[in-house]
């Protein structure tokens, strides 16, 4: 039996790092995806008691004996709950162990998050069963699109469903949403991951990702919502790559530093989240009233730019893309951790073509990478079987 599970990544429209000190953050799913299959190892014909990870964007594979395992971890592996003590420091260290003998490329050392959350969600809720698990993405990594997130929710879906914890209908082999409560435990386990990769995550990207479309997000609670007006976003890539673990890390240096000042930085950061959040769910049916929403927008865009370059988490490279855009009267903000990685531009609705035209083809003559998403889309869909060979992240078979 094979199982394939896919998650979109996402964009921050306003509240990235302040929403892991409390404030208000607003976030939605985008259509590129993150696929995670899994077989059992005698039906992909690999030896038989062997966990294999196969990274297939990066040509990678990697594995362990499922008894090498079992030796290292014996606290995991029966079926533990995303809040049980599977994140013990000591389990933390063994994994390290496990994920060092892997010898990942020093180039690729990036990684070493990704696999040690594969290593704990998979012995915690598959236990040490030999496998084959594929995985491939449409996303670029460590850029601010949520790609950790995407593979820790994708990676707890597939094994929830390998596993039996959560049912599929074995006579539908196209895509299927789950049920609330299904998706609420995938969420779990995917923070679980989540937290080797980021530290300290808010967990709004496995949120979004877990349940696409729209949604406002504080202190882990999500609030639907649906925007009425057009929201066409660019999204540019940098390409400068940095790590969301230390970037958040930073952040709360700077907040221990300075509490009373980085405590105003998060509030304002609120308000914005807030009024973004009530502004584009506002009836804006005519031409003017959407361009009045735009114009506001833009305005707390750039307010929230400001506040996350006062974090201490804006770069060069952002700044060069603002400075772009504006030339065109854009207004743009980073998304996600920063320090690099992509940056939002709005794209009012009334924006001739030619014009986004323009601005792309500036932006790329700089060496950025610019694409234009759908947002708000479909979350988690799994999939009960598939022939591997032919899976892309986007579904098409
Ligand atoms: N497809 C994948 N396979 C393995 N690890 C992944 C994958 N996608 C993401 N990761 C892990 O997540 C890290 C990037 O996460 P992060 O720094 O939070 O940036 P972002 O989530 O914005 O892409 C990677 O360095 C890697 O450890
Ligand atoms: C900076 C933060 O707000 C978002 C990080 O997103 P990404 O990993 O850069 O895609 C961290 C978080 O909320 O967990
Ligand atoms: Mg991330």
């Amino acid at each position: 039996m094979e199982i394939r599970a896919r998650a979109p990544g996402k964009i921050i429209l306003s509240g990235e790092h302040a929403v892991v000190h409390g404030a208000t953050a607003v976030a939605a799913s985008i259509d590129l995806y993150t696929l995670v299959l899994i077989r059992s190892s005698t039906s992909s014909g690999t030896d038989d008691g062997l966990l294999e990870l196969q990274l297939k964007d990066m040509a990678l594979v990697f594995s362990w004996p499922v008894q090498r395992i079992k030796e290292t971890l014996p606290e995991l592996g029966t079926a533990l709950s995303p809040s049980s003590t599977s994140f013990l420091p000591e389990s933390m260290k063994s994994i390290a162990t496990l994920v060092e003998e892997q010898n990942i490329p020093e180039a690729k050392i990036g990684l070493f998050g990704g696999v040690s959350a594969f290593l704990l969600l998979y012995t915690s809720i598959q236990g040490f069963k030999p496998a084959t698990v594929v995985i491939s993405s449409d996303l670029p990594m460590g850029s601010g699109l949520g790609s950790s997130a995407a593979f820790c929710v994708a990676l707890s879906a597939a094994l929830l469903a390998y596993s039996g914890a959560v049912r599929l209908d074995v006579n539908n082999y196209g895509w299927l949403t789950l049920a609330e409560l299904e998706l609420e435990l995938v969420n779990k386990w995917a923070f679980v991951g989540e937290k080797i990769i980021h530290g300290k995550p808010s967990g709004i990207d496995n949120t979004v990702s877990t349940f696409g479309n729209m949604i406002m997000f504080r202190l882990g609670e999500l609030t639907r919502i649906k925007s009425n007006m057009p929201l066409r976003m660019l999204i540019t890539n940098t390409k400068v790559g940095r790590n969301t673990k230390a970037l958040v890390a930073g952040v709360s240096e700077r907040a221990s530093r300075h509490p009373d000042a980085m405590a105003a930085v998060f509030s304002a950061v609120d308000s914005i989240s807030k009024e973004l959040s009530t502004i584009i769910q506002s009836p804006a049916s005519d031409e003017l009233s959407i361009t009045e929403n735009e114009d506001k927008l833009e305005e707390l865009l750039e307010m929230n730019q400001g506040l996350l370059q006062s974090m201490g988490v804006s770069h060069s490279s952002i700044e060069a893309v603002i400075r772009t855009t504006l030339k065109y009267k854009l207004a743009s903000k980073l998304t996600g951790a920063g320090g690099g990685g992509c940056v939002l531009t709005l794209l009012p609705a009334l924006l001739a073509d030619a014009v986004v035209d323009k601005v792309i083809a500036e932006l790329e003559s700089c060496g950025f990478q610019c694409l234009i998403t759908a947002i708000g889309g479909k979350g988690l869909e799994i999939s009960s079987s598939c022939n591997s060979s032919t899976c892309h992240p986007s579904g098409e078979i």
